[in-house]
């Protein structure tokens, strides 16, 4: 059992995602809508502990018209319980949920931080020995309820999905862009294929401008 996922993402037209810099206003303002029109109609959003860091983002609907009820359920990847007691996803705005990895689990529990996350009511998940067991994670979260997610990134857990099958849909904000940069991350880093043949394969299902940007939207093929 599994929720649909939608991954959705804004690139530069040479495929990055943030600069090497940490620079990563991508999309126009109509595409920022977009993106919050969709967290508004999905039942969880799902980031990886490296976009925390990097990004401290609030996961939440606020640049279109909404409710407190229409934030959805904010998941973070985090096997090393990693996120920080200042994160701003940690904060009473939304349900959060920590997916850590067993390993830590233990000297988690008893730690102050896990005090202070319970307290603002931060729920976890332990799956996997060192690394969280997404298809487990995916698992759980539809026994929560949860039947739509959104995966806003970044890159490493973005491949981690799409490797394991997990991904249902990709939408993506193609900017009129150029950054270049060798270690500027792409929407799928992570250890990559050898081979085309093992590459994930799609079927583009729409495709539209959107102010100065391009949106794609593809069926990913099992
Ligand atoms: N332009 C866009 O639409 C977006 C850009 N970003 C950018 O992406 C960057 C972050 O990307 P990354 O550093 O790649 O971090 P990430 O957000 O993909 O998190 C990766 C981390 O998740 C953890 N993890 C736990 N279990 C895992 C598993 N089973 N598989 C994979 N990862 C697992 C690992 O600690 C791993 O390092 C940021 O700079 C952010 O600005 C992030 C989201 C959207
Ligand atoms: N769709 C999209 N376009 C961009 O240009 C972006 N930089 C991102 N980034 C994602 O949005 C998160 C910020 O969310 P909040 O506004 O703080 O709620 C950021 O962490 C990335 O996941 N997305």
């Amino acid at each position: 059992m599994k929720p649909y996922v939608i991954l959705n993402a804004a690139m530069t037209l040479d495929g990055k995602i943030v600069t090497a810099k940490n620079s990563s206003n991508i999309s126009g303002e109509e595409d920022l809508k977009r993106v919050h029109e969709l967290r508004k109609n999905v039942d969880a959003i799902m980031v990886g502990i490296g976009t925390v860091l990097a990004d401290d983002p609030r996961l939440t609907v606020h640049k279109v018209d909404a409710n407190p009820e229409d934030n959805p359920v904010r998941v973070v990847v985090d096997s090393k319980c990693r996120t920080p007691i200042a994160a701003r996803i940690t904060n009473k705005d939304a349900k959060t949920i920590i997916a850590a990895a067993n390993e830590f689990k233990y000297d988690f529990l008893v730690s102050d931080r896990c005090n202070v996350f319970k307290q603002r009511g931060v729920e976890f998940f332990f799956s996997g020995d060192t690394r969280v067991d997404l298809t487990a994670l995916m698992d759980y979260l539809a026994s929560q309820g949860i039947e739509t997610l959104m995966l806003e990134g970044g890159a490493t857990l973005n491949f981690a999905m799409i490797k394991e099958g997990l991904i249902d849909e990709i939408r993506i904000c193609i900017a009129p862009k150029v950054v270049g940069g060798v270690n500027a991350k792409t929407l799928f880093d992570g250890e990559g294929f050898d081979t085309m043949d093992e590459g994930v394969n799609l079927e583009l299902t729409d495709s539209f401008s959107l102010g100065k940007d391009l949106i794609l939207t593809y069926k990913v093929l099992k």
